[in-house]
């Protein structure tokens, strides 16, 4: 079986800063979430298996295949649904328009584009703003807009880069429920610094910290991870700072 992603020898950076170095990884099925500090390389991390950034060496496969051209990336792209932290749009565009519009840009066929759109926007309570223009949106109803482009039209990997930012707990709740029936079909990766929500939906977790993996494994791996003593208002949590002052100390 081919995993969705697989990373051999991954090295990403900007300028002559690396941040990320020698990263092997295989990911496959089931919700993966990434945890980290600030700066500690989640986005730059994403974007390179968005196909965003091209990595600065070694390989990242998706679905089997290496992405090793403009073609490659194009097939890549049609199975894959991301949201970025930050993500552009066209104010004066409805949020169906913007869904179905993120769909084209997949190629996604016309008339399923047309059912997938109504039907992710409706997977994120939205059905009652299709019409709304994302200008008028407030910033959690935009937050809801990017990802349900982002499980639209029946991808096969999503990839969500803080996707709880800005969502009220009910939508919170309703978050991790979507993703929940989502990762029947389909691979998830989520960034977040809200330990809490890798807890109740992630099957494994990855903290990342100074680029590298500090710790892979399940939640209840993480909450063994804690050290006597170790701060925090969770078991979770004290099994997250263990790892990245061990990680600290290491480094
Ligand atoms: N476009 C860029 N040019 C130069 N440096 C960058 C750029 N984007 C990110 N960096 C740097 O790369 C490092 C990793 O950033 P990245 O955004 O990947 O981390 P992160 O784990 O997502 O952080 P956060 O939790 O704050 O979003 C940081 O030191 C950051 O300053």
């Amino acid at each position: 079986m081919r995993p969705a992603i697989r990373t051999d020898n991954l090295t990403q950076g900007y300028g002559g800063n690396p941040i990320i170095e020698n990263l092997t990884i295989e990911i496959d099925g089931g919700i993966v979430g990434l945890l980290g500090p600030n700066g500690a390389g989640k986005t730059t991390l994403l974007r390179t298996l968005a196909t965003v950034l091209p990595p600065r060496s070694g390989q990242v496969q998706l679905f089997g295949k290496s992405l090793d051209g403009d073609a490659d990336v194009r097939a890549a792209r049609r199975h894959l649904g991301f949201l970025p932290q930050e993500f552009g749009y066209y104010p004066n565009f409805s949020l169906y328009e913007f869904v179905r519009y993120c769909l084209w840009l997949r190629q996604v066929p016309g008339r399923r584009a047309r059912e997938a759109a109504m039907d992710a926007i409706e997977a994120v309570d939205l059905g009652d703003q299709a019409k709304t223009k994302m200008k008028a949106l407030s910033g959690g109803m935009l937050r809801r807009a990017g990802i349900a482009q982002a499980v639209a039209g029946g991808v096969r990997l999503v990839l969500l880069d803080e996707p709880t930012v800005g969502l009220d707990p009910e939508q919170r709740l309703a978050f991790r429920e979507l993703m929940r029936r989502v990762s029947a079909e389909a691979t998830i990766v989520l960034s977040t610094h809200l330990v809490e929500d890798v807890a109740a939906i992630c099957d494994r977790l990855h903290v990342i910290a100074s680029g590298a993996f500090g710790f892979s494994g399940t939640p209840d791996e993480l909450i063994g991870a804690a050290v006597d003593g170790a701060r925090g208002d969770t078991e979770l949590e004290r099994g997250y700072i263990s790892v990245l002052r061990d990680e600290r100390v290491r480094a």
